[in-house]
């Protein structure tokens, strides 16, 4: 949910990628084409003639075209808003993708009877999806009855936040003990406290306040040196891009231009291949006006609802209903698993 739009009405996607993910709910975003973005990629030379590298390691940015795929990061919030579209062309646009994406809030009853007599699950994402996207990624707070809805509902089902960001800054914009949460995406998860996540080779550590263990799993640890140093290279590359910000997410790094003249994004990419260029074991993905470095392992966010299932003692059964909540593309990775519950 973008905060300008106004308009947070959660879809139900059967998008091609997650065709069966009938139970698996985005937020309301229309599929973004932009000529202005084609212009503007068409315009760089700069973005263009960088080599693509045959490890596929920029993935999803670079074989869009890097700008094309920066603009369509998060779409403009005047086009999500039905109420802004004056003509009976984009009134009609909007009912089609309405069609296309149904409001899951209006089969609310339908996900209830799916849910009958089953095990659920619940994942949640964070920004966009608890907290409205905002211009400051620390000043993303979620509103005390989100919290008190999250918790609500945790009291009933084994809850998890599954994030991009850091585990420490998510525990504490969420500060609710009692969840699983998944930072880094997927790469750092913990264990509600004084639970364990039974896998082998989870550690404990005593780190909630009220001296409770709690029990972390971290696949990606062995990056967090290689992580640190292009943490730095990137913060000291960028740092005349007027906007731009570096976050540390432990074991990923989020490189925000949302708050760039659209005019620099071309030199924020460039700074970004730049420094991961010499990385081949880091890989670059996209969000919501940001660019994120990650470890090339096979690990997700669906790798991490995954995990969480086989710590709960719920994958695989046919009793089982994983809900994911998310709106942004890490998040299809944990549609994917949440629609592979084909019994459904
Ligand atoms: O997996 P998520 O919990 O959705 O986290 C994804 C990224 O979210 C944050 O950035 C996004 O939200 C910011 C605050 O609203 C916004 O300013 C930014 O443009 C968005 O990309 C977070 O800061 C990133 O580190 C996360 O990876």
């Amino acid at each position: 949910m973008d905060i300008k739009s106004g308009h947070s009405s959660p879809v139900m996607t059967d998008s091609p990628p997650i065709s069966n993910s009938r139970l698996t709910i985005r937020q309301n975003r229309l599929p973004y084409s932009s000529a202005a973005a084609t212009a503007i990629s068409q315009n760089s030379n700069l973005l263009l003639t960088v080599p693509r590298k045959k490890t596929g390691i920029l993935d999803d940015v670079k074989s869009n075209g890097w700008l094309d795929a920066m603009k369509s990061s998060s779409p403009p919030p005047t086009i999500l808003n039905k109420d802004n579209l004056t003509s009976d062309a984009a009134d009609m646009t909007y009912r089609e993708w309405t069609l296309k994406y149904p409001s899951a809030l209006s089969s609310f009853e339908k996900i209830m009877n799916f849910g009958k007599g089953k095990r659920i699950a619940l994942f949640l994402d964070y920004d966009g999806t608890l907290s409205p996207i905002v211009e400051e990624p620390d000043c993303a707070y979620m509103s005390s009855a989100m919290r008190s809805a999250v918790q609500n509902v945790a009291k009933y089902f084994p809850t998890a936040i599954i994030s991009g960001r850091s585990r420490d800054k998510v525990y504490e914009f969420v500060n609710l003990s009692e969840l699983y949460y998944a930072g880094s995406h997927g790469m750092d998860i913990m264990s509600p406290a004084g639970e364990s996540l039974n896998h082998e080779h989870s550690r404990t550590v005593s780190v909630n306040e009220q001296g409770k263990d709690v029990n972390l799993f971290q696949p990606a640890s062995e990056f967090l040196p290689m992580i640190d140093k292009v943490l730095c290279s990137l913060i000291e590359s960028t740092k005349d891009i007027k906007g731009v910000k570096v976050e540390d997410n432990k074991f990923c790094i989020s490189v925000h231009y949302r708050n760039v003249e659209e005019k620099n994004w071309a030199l924020v990419a460039q700074c970004v291949d730049d420094v991961i260029r010499t990385y081949p074991k880091l890989r670059l993905t996209h969000g919501r006006k940001v660019l994120e470095i990650r470890p090339v392992i096979d690990w997700d966010k669906g790798k991490a609802v995954t995990f969480l299932l086989e710590s709960l003692g719920l994958n695989n059964c046919e009793d089982v209903l994983p809900i994911y909540v998310g709106d942004d593309r890490t998040d299809e990775d944990a549609f994917k698993v949440c629609s592979s519950y084909k019994h459904i």
